[in-house]
Protein backbone atom coordinates (compact mmCIF):
# COMPACT_ATOMS: atom_id res chain seq x y z
CA UNK A 1 0.00 0.00 0.00
CA UNK A 2 1.31 3.83 -0.86
CA UNK A 3 0.03 6.01 1.76
CA UNK A 4 -1.85 9.69 0.67
CA UNK A 5 0.64 12.07 1.23
CA UNK A 6 -0.54 15.24 3.09
CA UNK A 7 0.38 18.70 0.96
CA UNK A 8 1.01 20.93 4.26
CA UNK A 9 2.20 23.57 2.30
CA UNK A 10 -0.90 23.84 0.37
CA UNK A 11 -3.14 23.63 3.15
CA UNK A 12 -1.07 26.55 5.16
CA UNK A 13 -1.93 28.24 1.88
CA UNK A 14 -5.19 28.12 2.06
CA UNK A 15 -5.23 28.95 5.83
CA UNK A 16 -3.04 31.70 5.33
CA UNK A 17 -5.70 33.11 2.39
CA UNK A 18 -8.24 32.80 5.17
CA UNK A 19 -6.11 34.76 7.60
CA UNK A 20 -5.53 37.52 4.97
CA UNK A 21 -9.12 38.04 4.56
CA UNK A 22 -9.81 38.26 8.25
CA UNK A 23 -6.56 40.77 8.89
CA UNK A 24 -8.48 43.09 6.18
CA UNK A 25 -11.58 42.94 8.28
CA UNK A 26 -10.00 43.77 10.89
CA UNK A 27 -8.12 46.89 9.25
CA UNK A 28 -11.76 48.02 8.15
CA UNK A 29 -14.26 47.20 10.54
CA UNK A 30 -12.28 47.99 13.71
CA UNK A 31 -8.92 50.31 12.28
CA UNK A 32 -6.98 47.04 14.02
CA UNK A 33 -3.27 46.39 11.90
CA UNK A 34 -2.69 42.91 13.53
CA UNK A 35 1.18 43.20 14.50
CA UNK A 36 4.17 40.47 15.20
CA UNK A 37 7.28 40.72 16.57
CA UNK A 38 9.96 38.46 16.56
CA UNK A 39 13.37 38.26 18.49
CA UNK A 40 16.38 36.36 17.36
CA UNK A 41 18.94 35.69 19.16
CA UNK A 42 22.49 34.96 17.70
CA UNK A 43 23.27 34.26 13.93
CA UNK A 44 22.43 30.27 13.78
CA UNK A 45 21.77 29.42 10.06
CA UNK A 46 18.63 27.81 10.01
CA UNK A 47 16.95 29.69 12.64
CA UNK A 48 17.53 32.90 10.17
CA UNK A 49 15.94 31.16 7.49
CA UNK A 50 12.77 30.05 9.32
CA UNK A 51 12.84 33.75 11.06
CA UNK A 52 12.93 35.01 7.59
CA UNK A 53 10.28 33.27 6.43
CA UNK A 54 7.99 33.87 8.97
CA UNK A 55 8.75 37.73 8.58
CA UNK A 56 8.39 37.58 4.87
CA UNK A 57 4.95 36.27 5.19
CA UNK A 58 3.67 38.15 8.04
CA UNK A 59 4.12 40.65 5.70
CA UNK A 60 2.07 38.81 3.10
CA UNK A 61 -1.06 38.49 5.20
CA UNK A 62 -0.92 42.08 5.67
CA UNK A 63 0.26 42.28 9.60
CA UNK A 64 2.93 44.38 10.65
CA UNK A 65 6.01 42.54 10.93
CA UNK A 66 8.80 43.92 13.27
CA UNK A 67 12.10 42.01 13.37
CA UNK A 68 14.46 42.33 16.02
CA UNK A 69 18.18 40.15 15.81
CA UNK A 70 20.39 40.55 18.99
CA UNK A 71 24.14 39.48 19.05
CA UNK A 72 24.79 35.49 19.99
CA UNK A 73 26.55 37.74 23.44
CA UNK A 74 23.99 40.04 24.66
CA UNK A 75 23.23 40.34 28.23
CA UNK A 76 20.11 38.62 29.59
CA UNK A 77 18.91 42.17 30.57
CA UNK A 78 19.03 43.38 27.36
CA UNK A 79 16.64 40.39 25.99
CA UNK A 80 14.46 41.07 28.94
CA UNK A 81 14.42 45.08 28.10
CA UNK A 82 13.53 44.36 25.12
CA UNK A 83 10.96 42.23 25.48
CA UNK A 84 9.20 44.96 28.05
CA UNK A 85 9.20 47.30 25.34
CA UNK A 86 7.29 45.10 23.24
CA UNK A 87 5.20 44.22 25.75
CA UNK A 88 4.07 48.22 26.42
CA UNK A 89 4.49 48.88 22.21
CA UNK A 90 0.54 49.22 21.59
CA UNK A 91 1.47 48.35 17.52
CA UNK A 92 2.17 44.45 18.85
CA UNK A 93 -0.37 42.02 19.53
CA UNK A 94 2.21 39.00 19.59
CA UNK A 95 6.09 38.11 20.42
CA UNK A 96 7.89 35.24 19.50
CA UNK A 97 11.06 34.64 20.86
CA UNK A 98 13.23 32.11 18.61
CA UNK A 99 14.00 29.27 21.07
CA UNK A 100 16.86 27.75 21.90
CA UNK A 101 18.39 31.32 23.88
CA UNK A 102 22.39 31.02 24.10
CA UNK A 103 23.33 29.20 26.92
CA UNK A 104 24.12 32.02 29.00
CA UNK A 105 20.43 33.75 29.20
CA UNK A 106 17.22 31.64 31.49
CA UNK A 107 14.85 30.86 29.02
CA UNK A 108 12.58 30.26 31.69
CA UNK A 109 12.84 34.56 32.53
CA UNK A 110 12.25 35.10 28.87
CA UNK A 111 9.17 33.40 28.74
CA UNK A 112 7.79 34.44 31.92
CA UNK A 113 8.29 37.95 30.49
CA UNK A 114 6.49 37.85 27.72
CA UNK A 115 3.08 39.76 28.26
CA UNK A 116 0.50 36.58 28.47
CA UNK A 117 -1.85 38.80 26.17
CA UNK A 118 0.83 39.13 23.44
CA UNK A 119 2.17 35.25 23.76
CA UNK A 120 1.80 33.63 20.12
CA UNK A 121 3.66 30.39 20.78
CA UNK A 122 1.36 29.68 23.79
CA UNK A 123 4.60 28.97 26.26
CA UNK A 124 3.80 31.06 29.49
CA UNK A 125 2.32 29.15 32.33
CA UNK A 126 -0.95 31.48 32.02
CA UNK A 127 -1.59 30.10 28.46
CA UNK A 128 -0.52 26.65 29.00
CA UNK A 129 -2.91 26.76 31.61
CA UNK A 130 -5.65 28.23 29.44
CA UNK A 131 -4.75 25.48 26.90
CA UNK A 132 -5.60 22.29 29.58
CA UNK A 133 -8.94 23.88 31.08
CA UNK A 134 -10.14 24.85 27.36
CA UNK A 135 -10.22 28.59 27.77
CA UNK A 136 -10.11 30.90 24.65
CA UNK A 137 -6.17 32.02 23.86
CA UNK A 138 -3.45 31.01 21.85
CA UNK A 139 -2.38 27.85 20.91
CA UNK A 140 1.04 26.04 20.76
CA UNK A 141 1.53 26.72 16.84
CA UNK A 142 2.97 23.60 16.17
CA UNK A 143 0.67 21.10 17.68
CA UNK A 144 -2.41 22.94 16.52
CA UNK A 145 -1.01 22.53 12.64
CA UNK A 146 -0.64 19.04 13.25
CA UNK A 147 -4.53 18.59 14.73
CA UNK A 148 -5.91 21.04 11.89
CA UNK A 149 -3.90 18.38 9.31
CA UNK A 150 -5.43 15.12 11.00
CA UNK A 151 -8.68 16.91 11.03
CA UNK A 152 -9.05 17.44 7.73
CA UNK A 153 -7.18 13.62 7.03
CA UNK A 154 -9.77 11.54 9.26
CA UNK A 155 -12.67 13.85 10.09
CA UNK A 156 -13.65 12.53 13.71
CA UNK A 157 -10.82 11.80 16.10
CA UNK A 158 -12.90 10.37 18.06
CA UNK A 159 -12.04 7.01 19.84
CA UNK A 160 -8.65 6.55 17.86
CA UNK A 161 -5.33 5.50 19.68
CA UNK A 162 -3.02 8.55 19.32
CA UNK A 163 1.20 8.11 20.12
CA UNK A 164 3.10 10.99 20.77
CA UNK A 165 6.77 10.29 20.27
CA UNK A 166 8.67 13.25 22.24
CA UNK A 167 7.37 15.13 25.12
CA UNK A 168 8.88 18.78 24.82
CA UNK A 169 7.01 21.87 26.21
CA UNK A 170 7.05 22.66 22.73
CA UNK A 171 5.51 19.95 21.26
CA UNK A 172 4.82 17.14 22.83
CA UNK A 173 2.80 18.12 25.50
CA UNK A 174 0.90 20.72 24.05
CA UNK A 175 -0.07 17.87 21.10
CA UNK A 176 -1.32 15.51 23.76
CA UNK A 177 -4.07 18.48 25.41
CA UNK A 178 -5.25 18.74 22.01
CA UNK A 179 -6.06 15.32 20.66
CA UNK A 180 -7.29 14.89 24.26
CA UNK A 181 -9.32 17.18 23.39
CA UNK A 182 -10.71 15.82 20.38
CA UNK A 183 -11.39 12.48 22.43
CA UNK A 184 -8.48 10.72 21.24
CA UNK A 185 -6.80 7.84 23.90
CA UNK A 186 -3.46 9.41 23.68
CA UNK A 187 0.10 7.76 25.01
CA UNK A 188 3.49 9.85 25.05
CA UNK A 189 6.45 7.99 24.22
CA UNK A 190 9.70 9.24 25.68
CA UNK A 191 13.65 8.18 25.67
CA UNK A 192 12.77 6.16 29.11
CA UNK A 193 9.86 4.30 26.61
CA UNK A 194 10.49 0.60 26.27
CA UNK A 195 9.33 -1.44 23.91
CA UNK A 196 8.94 1.87 21.28
CA UNK A 197 8.44 0.00 17.73
CA UNK A 198 5.60 -2.12 19.94
CA UNK A 199 4.18 1.07 21.33
CA UNK A 200 4.08 2.92 18.38
CA UNK A 201 2.43 -0.49 16.30
CA UNK A 202 -0.77 0.21 18.38
CA UNK A 203 -1.42 3.59 16.94
CA UNK A 204 -4.21 4.89 14.49
CA UNK A 205 -2.36 8.45 14.69
CA UNK A 206 1.30 8.76 15.11
CA UNK A 207 2.64 11.89 15.77
CA UNK A 208 7.02 11.88 15.66
CA UNK A 209 8.32 15.04 17.36
CA UNK A 210 12.06 13.60 18.80
CA UNK A 211 14.23 15.33 17.12
CA UNK A 212 16.77 11.94 15.53
CA UNK A 213 16.62 11.71 11.96
CA UNK A 214 14.36 8.87 10.18
CA UNK A 215 14.65 7.11 13.69
CA UNK A 216 10.86 5.96 13.34
CA UNK A 217 10.76 2.78 10.51
CA UNK A 218 8.52 1.74 8.25
CA UNK A 219 7.49 -1.79 10.24
CA UNK A 220 6.64 -0.20 13.17
CA UNK A 221 3.88 1.36 11.83
CA UNK A 222 0.47 -0.20 12.12
CA UNK A 223 -1.15 -0.27 8.30
CA UNK A 224 -3.62 2.46 7.35
CA UNK A 225 -2.39 4.53 10.39
CA UNK A 226 -1.95 8.35 10.20
CA UNK A 227 1.70 9.11 10.13
CA UNK A 228 2.45 13.00 11.18
CA UNK A 229 5.93 13.75 11.35
CA UNK A 230 6.89 17.20 13.15
CA UNK A 231 10.99 16.60 12.86
CA UNK A 232 12.85 18.43 11.23
CA UNK A 233 16.90 17.35 10.33
CA UNK A 234 19.13 18.63 8.32
CA UNK A 235 21.52 15.22 7.50
CA UNK A 236 24.09 15.24 4.80
CA UNK A 237 23.76 14.49 1.05
CA UNK A 238 26.59 13.84 -0.86
CA UNK A 239 24.34 12.84 -3.78
CA UNK A 240 23.81 15.91 -4.21
CA UNK A 241 27.41 17.21 -4.29
CA UNK A 242 30.20 17.81 -1.59
CA UNK A 243 28.83 19.63 1.59
CA UNK A 244 25.75 19.33 0.32
CA UNK A 245 22.37 18.88 3.30
CA UNK A 246 18.61 18.09 2.77
CA UNK A 247 15.75 17.71 5.55
CA UNK A 248 14.70 14.59 6.65
CA UNK A 249 11.84 14.41 8.88
CA UNK A 250 11.84 11.78 12.55
CA UNK A 251 10.59 9.24 10.75
CA UNK A 252 12.20 7.02 7.79
CA UNK A 253 9.78 8.49 4.76
CA UNK A 254 10.17 5.93 2.00
CA UNK A 255 9.55 2.64 4.10
CA UNK A 256 6.89 4.40 6.42
CA UNK A 257 4.89 5.29 3.67
CA UNK A 258 4.49 1.74 2.40
CA UNK A 259 2.63 1.04 5.50
CA UNK A 260 0.56 3.89 6.54
CA UNK A 261 -2.67 5.56 5.34
CA UNK A 262 -1.52 8.83 5.36
CA UNK A 263 1.96 11.22 5.87
CA UNK A 264 3.17 14.47 6.28
CA UNK A 265 6.13 14.92 4.33
CA UNK A 266 9.29 16.88 5.34
CA UNK A 267 9.85 19.25 3.80
CA UNK A 268 6.32 20.42 3.20
CA UNK A 269 4.38 18.92 6.00
CA UNK A 270 4.09 20.10 9.67
CA UNK A 271 6.86 23.20 9.14
CA UNK A 272 4.51 25.41 6.94
CA UNK A 273 1.28 24.87 9.28
CA UNK A 274 3.37 25.89 12.35
CA UNK A 275 3.87 29.26 10.77
CA UNK A 276 0.85 29.64 9.53
CA UNK A 277 -0.61 29.19 12.92
CA UNK A 278 1.57 31.35 14.51
CA UNK A 279 -0.03 34.01 11.77
CA UNK A 280 -3.62 32.74 12.99
CA UNK A 281 -2.75 33.21 16.85
CA UNK A 282 -1.28 36.49 16.17
CA UNK A 283 -5.30 37.27 14.68
CA UNK A 284 -6.56 35.66 18.37
CA UNK A 285 -4.18 37.64 20.58
CA UNK A 286 -4.92 40.78 18.40
CA UNK A 287 -8.63 40.38 18.34
CA UNK A 288 -8.37 39.62 23.17
CA UNK A 289 -6.47 42.74 23.31
CA UNK A 290 -8.83 44.68 21.68
CA UNK A 291 -12.06 43.05 23.02
CA UNK A 292 -13.23 41.25 20.26
CA UNK A 293 -14.17 37.81 20.34
CA UNK A 294 -11.58 35.42 18.24
CA UNK A 295 -12.73 34.55 14.93
CA UNK A 296 -13.65 30.31 15.84
CA UNK A 297 -13.41 29.49 12.64
CA UNK A 298 -10.36 30.11 10.86
CA UNK A 299 -8.27 27.18 12.83
CA UNK A 300 -11.30 25.19 13.57
N1 LIG B 1 7.89 21.29 12.00
C1 LIG B 1 7.92 22.23 12.93
O1 LIG B 1 7.25 23.23 12.81
C2 LIG B 1 8.74 22.06 14.13
C3 LIG B 1 9.67 21.06 14.16
N2 LIG B 1 10.39 20.79 15.27
C4 LIG B 1 11.29 19.63 15.21
O2 LIG B 1 10.68 18.56 15.93
C5 LIG B 1 11.66 17.77 16.58
C6 LIG B 1 11.37 17.72 18.06
O3 LIG B 1 11.47 19.00 18.60
P1 LIG B 1 11.33 19.29 20.18
O4 LIG B 1 10.05 18.72 20.67
O5 LIG B 1 11.60 20.73 20.37
O6 LIG B 1 12.57 18.41 20.71
P2 LIG B 1 13.19 18.17 22.15
O7 LIG B 1 14.62 17.85 21.91
O8 LIG B 1 12.82 19.26 23.09
O9 LIG B 1 12.44 16.85 22.64
C7 LIG B 1 12.68 15.62 22.07
C8 LIG B 1 11.85 14.55 22.74
O10 LIG B 1 12.14 13.31 22.10
C9 LIG B 1 12.42 12.33 23.08
N3 LIG B 1 13.43 11.37 22.60
C10 LIG B 1 14.73 11.60 22.34
N4 LIG B 1 15.34 10.47 21.93
C11 LIG B 1 14.40 9.50 21.94
C12 LIG B 1 14.40 8.13 21.63
N5 LIG B 1 15.51 7.50 21.23
N6 LIG B 1 13.25 7.45 21.75
C13 LIG B 1 12.12 8.05 22.17
N7 LIG B 1 12.05 9.37 22.46
C14 LIG B 1 13.18 10.09 22.36
C15 LIG B 1 12.94 13.08 24.27
O11 LIG B 1 12.68 12.29 25.43
P3 LIG B 1 13.11 12.75 26.93
O12 LIG B 1 12.10 13.77 27.33
O13 LIG B 1 12.99 11.48 27.71
O14 LIG B 1 14.50 13.27 26.84
C16 LIG B 1 12.13 14.36 24.22
O15 LIG B 1 10.92 14.25 24.93
C17 LIG B 1 12.99 18.40 16.17
O16 LIG B 1 13.46 17.74 15.01
C18 LIG B 1 12.62 19.83 15.83
O17 LIG B 1 13.53 20.41 14.92
C19 LIG B 1 10.20 21.51 16.43
C20 LIG B 1 9.30 22.53 16.45
C21 LIG B 1 8.52 22.91 15.30
N1 LIG C 1 9.75 30.44 19.93
C1 LIG C 1 9.81 29.48 18.98
N2 LIG C 1 8.70 29.07 18.35
C2 LIG C 1 8.74 28.11 17.37
O1 LIG C 1 7.71 27.72 16.81
C3 LIG C 1 10.02 27.55 17.02
C4 LIG C 1 11.16 28.02 17.71
N3 LIG C 1 11.03 28.97 18.68
N4 LIG C 1 12.38 27.50 17.42
C5 LIG C 1 12.58 26.54 16.36
C6 LIG C 1 11.36 25.69 16.09
C7 LIG C 1 11.38 25.07 14.70
N5 LIG C 1 10.25 25.65 13.99
C8 LIG C 1 10.00 25.50 12.61
C9 LIG C 1 8.93 26.09 11.99
C10 LIG C 1 8.72 26.02 10.62
C11 LIG C 1 9.60 25.32 9.82
C12 LIG C 1 9.38 25.26 8.35
O2 LIG C 1 8.71 26.08 7.76
N6 LIG C 1 9.95 24.25 7.63
C13 LIG C 1 9.86 24.07 6.20
C14 LIG C 1 11.23 23.94 5.56
C15 LIG C 1 12.14 25.11 5.81
C16 LIG C 1 13.54 24.86 5.23
O3 LIG C 1 13.63 24.54 4.04
O4 LIG C 1 14.51 24.97 6.01
C17 LIG C 1 9.13 22.76 5.90
O5 LIG C 1 9.12 21.88 6.78
O6 LIG C 1 8.61 22.62 4.79
C18 LIG C 1 10.66 24.69 10.43
C19 LIG C 1 10.86 24.78 11.81
C20 LIG C 1 9.61 26.50 14.83
N7 LIG C 1 10.17 26.57 16.04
Amino acid sequence: MSATVIDGKRFAEGLRGRIADHVSRLKSDHGITPGLAVVIVGHDPASQVYVTNKAKQTAEVGMASFKHELSAEVPEGDLLELIARLNGDDTVHGILVQMPVPDHIDANKVINAIAPSKDVDCFTPANVGKLVIGLPGPVSCTPLGCLMLLRDQLGSLSGLNAVIVGRSNLVGKPMAQLLLRDNCTVTMAHSRTRDLSEVVHAADIVIAAVGRPQMIKGDWIRPGATVIDVGINRIPAPERGEGKTRLVGDVEFASASQAAGAITPVPGGVGPMTIACLLANTITTASLINGLVPPRDLTA
